[in-house]
């Protein structure tokens, strides 16, 4: 891998831009931005019912349904679209996924909140895949037992992020709110199920 760890210690991260071009990153945006079947979903956090702030799909093998939150969500099947970007990501991350959670912030409004991507059915030290498209959007991680412990980065249209290791068990990660983007931004995270 020829792209440095972002991560001071206890997993790993590394970015790389420009994995799709700015012409296929447009193309991808406007057809995922139309074709995909968006949805808000209500989920339960601290034991209450909230509306999720962003619009979600999950597409993925069809025995694969993602639980978390409260929610099972039942997948989608492949597109055209998400096999090509599938097929770019697995090259780059040298490793296959099963199943993609697309993510439409449609404003700098949508955010999502600090969480670990460790549910029992990703396994241990899953590899995650994140895709963006569109509107450039501010990434942050915070170290579990050292919260001040923090590093920030930028998701950039047709950027790649690959969170592997130990990384989901040490550090929480969130898209916080930027109420100046008044653009949408797309972002898919590729998992692997067992
Ligand atoms: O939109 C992003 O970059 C973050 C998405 C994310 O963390 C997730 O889907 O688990
Ligand atoms: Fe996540």
């Amino acid at each position: 891998m020829d792209s440095e760890n972002l991560l001071p210690r206890d997993g790993e991260a590394y970015l790389f831009p420009q994995v799709f071009s700015p012409e296929e990153s447009q193309q991808l945006f406007q057809s995922l931005y139309q074709n995909v079947i968006w949805r808000q979903e209500e989920i339960i956090l601290f034991g209450r019912k909230v509306m999720q702030p962003r619009l979600t799909a999950w597409c993925a093998d069809s025995d694969k349904h993602l639980r978390y939150s409260g929610i099972t969500m039942i997948p989608d099947p492949w597109s055209k679209e998400l096999i090509l970007i599938k097929s770019r990501v697995e090259s780059v991350a040298r490793q296959s996924f099963n199943g993609v959670l697309l993510n439409l912030y449609r404003d700098g409004r949508d955010s999502m909140g600090w969480h670990q991507d460790n549910e029992v059915e990703l396994g241990r030290r899953p590899c995650i895949a994140s895709v963006s498209f569109g509107a450039h959007r501010s990434f942050h991680f915070k170290h579990r037992s050292t919260q001040d412990l923090k590093v920030k980065l930028e998701l950039e249209d047709g950027s790649l992020l690959l969170m592997q290791g130990d990384c989901q068990d040490h550090w929480l990660h969130c898209l916080p709110k930027r109420l100046r983007i008044d653009r949408p931004r797309i972002n898919l995270t590729f998992r692997k199920l067992l």
